[in-house]
């Protein structure tokens, strides 16, 4: 059917009575999510909506990260590494989206965030436990980042959970070790409570898995992936830092943290630095 008077026709199959099933609305329940942005400042800021936007989309995408890295964790405890790495590309792909975003909230002036920064009282990202758990799922267990969750007894929880239980990088490392890889003792008994400490051992173990691709070839590229990964979260971690600078500069955050200072030693935190030292040996 041609397009008519600049109109497209609706085709007669479109279904336009809904009152007994369920529309596009209903499933996504959009009344819900669209109806949870509420602009705190008096007289209502213009700006103040792309604040909040782009905080609850990250959470979103913060909250499907953290669904594929559970399952992505579990997968290989269950020794199902292709459909792993298949979760790890999906976690990549959002990582690249939520970088790029940035991009977005960088249209925010200083003067303009200034204007309403007053209304966010206390409230800041480091409150963030869908971030807070990503981090410790990716091997940055900070047993004292709970504190700040003290008066959410559900969220402190379900934190202090995902603190005992292992890291991805510590379910990796025991599948190389059930496929015959020399991973020491210590490593697969760890205290999965503490953060990741960089074990030395572990180089000579990922040297044979990057001079033998021939052999296993699948845990080679989970390797490769793991870098990946790593990378991505550190290049959002640096736009973070970079959007803060543009539009704080040196003030102290809401949170009550000395403000880019502290976001920039995050930058040396690293989840998988064997995978990172292992390079300087390759080819030696
Ligand atoms: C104008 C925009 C932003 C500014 C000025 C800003 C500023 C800050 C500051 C100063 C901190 C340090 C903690 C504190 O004392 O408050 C922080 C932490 C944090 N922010 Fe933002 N932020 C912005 C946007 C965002 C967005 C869009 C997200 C996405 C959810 C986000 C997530 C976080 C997270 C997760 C932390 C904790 C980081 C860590 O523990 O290393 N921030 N932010
Ligand atoms: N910490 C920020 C405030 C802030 O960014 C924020 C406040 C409320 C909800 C989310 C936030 N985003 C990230 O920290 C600041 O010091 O300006």
């Amino acid at each position: 059917m041609h397009v008519t008077n600049g109109e497209r026709p609706l085709e007669d199959g479109i279904r336009t009575d809904f009152s007994r099933s369920m529309d596009y609305g209903a499933y996504l329940e959009l009344d819900a999510v669209l109806g949870a942005q509420h602009p705190r400042s008096t007289p209502a800021h213009h700006d103040e909506m792309l604040f909040i936007i782009q905080h609850q989309t990250t959470e979103l995408w913060l909250k499907l990260v953290l669904h594929e890295l559970l399952s992505a964790r579990d997968l290989l405890d269950a020794d199902e590494l292709p459909v792993a790495l298949k979760r790890l590309a999906r976690v990549k792909a959002v990582l690249r989206t939520m970088t790029e975003q940035w991009s977005v909230l960088s249209t925010l002036t200083p003067s303009e965030y200034a204007e309403f920064r007053g209304t966010l009282g206390t409230s800041s990202g480091v409150q963030s436990y869908q971030y807070r758990a990503v981090e410790f799922l990716l091997g940055n267990k900070n047993e004292r980042m709970l504190a700040v969750f003290a008066s959410r007894p559900d969220v402190h929880r379900t934190l202090s959970r995902l603190l005992d239980e292992p890291t991805l990088y510590d379910a990796f490392l025991r599948l190389l070790a059930r496929r015959g890889h020399a991973v020491p003792a210590e490593v697969l008994d760890r205290d999965v409570r503490t953060p990741w400490v960089e074990t030395a051992e572990l180089l000579p173990v990922f040297r044979r898995v990057y001079e033998s691709t021939d052999t296993d070839w699948d845990v080679y590229a989970a390797c490769e992936d793991l870098v990946d990964l790593e990378d991505a979260f550190q290049v959002w971690r640096f736009r973070h830092l970079r959007t803060v600078q543009r539009t704080i500069g040196m003030k102290t955050g809401t949170g009550g943290s000395s403000g880019v200072g502290f976001l920039r030693r995050a930058l040396d935190l690293t989840f998988f630095p064997e995978l990172l030292g292992v390079r300087t040996l390759i080819g030696t």
